[in-house]
């Protein structure tokens, strides 16, 4: 299946939710929960440290440094298994990424709140290539308050393969969010593949 761009105003969305077939997403599921080391970092929230509710690892070239939600990254190198997939996901993106942010999304009770990937370092249009693998989570996109276009929420379901590339304004115009689920499922990572300008 290819990639089907979304109709959505002021954005580029494009989503091909079998990037993966079944049994390589089951291998890089396998490969990646263990060989990754798996944090759960401090954030601030309204002034006080909190847990991230999931877990990350940031993978990627060396200097590929970055801000992320108030916390300084620097890359850990590339697996085998990290550095097969940035090279499928750059053909389909047709550009390339120099990192990777992972989160694994260990219940329905993992989340990420609503934000949009526009961090001075990833530039004024950056691709994001956001990789799915394991259980299907809903996916949550609304105009950026006060600044994207008039236009209902929508929402997502990725499926565990799929591909979501976002592009061009989306990160200005639209803003992003992994809900909790009251369902029971089991874990998802979920793989952004950036470019990150030094
Ligand atoms: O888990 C997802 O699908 C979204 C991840 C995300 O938005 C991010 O890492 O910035
Ligand atoms: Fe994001």
């Amino acid at each position: 299946m290819p990639l089907t761009l979304l109709p959505l105003p002021a954005a580029e969305v494009l989503l091909n939710p079998d990037f993966l077939a079944p049994a390589d997403a089951a291998h890089y599921l396998t490969d990646l929960n263990a060989a990754i080391a798996w944090r759960q970092e401090p954030i601030r929230l309204f002034g006080k440290e909190v847990l991230q509710p999931r877990l990350t690892a940031w993978h990627g070239d060396e200097g590929a440094a970055y801000q992320y939600s108030g916390l300084r990254l620097s890359p850990a190198p590339w697996t085998p298994a990290l550095q097969a997939l940035r090279q499928r996901v750059e053909q389909a993106a047709g550009t390339s990424f120099n990192s990777v942010l992972l989160n694994l999304y260990r219940s329905g009770q993992d989340s990420m709140g609503w934000h949009a990937d526009d961090e001075p370092e990833l530039g004024p249009e950056p691709v994001i290539a956001s990789v799915s693998i394991g259980s299907a989570r809903r996916f949550r996109l609304r105009p950026r308050p006060g600044v994207g276009p008039a236009h209902p929420p929508l929402t997502l379901e990725l499926p565990g393969g799929s591909l979501l590339i976002m592009r061009g304004l989306t990160q200005r115009n639209w803003q992003h969010a992994v809900p909790k689920t009251a369902q029971a499922v089991g874990p998802r990572l979920n793989l952004t593949f950036r470019h990150v300008i030094s």
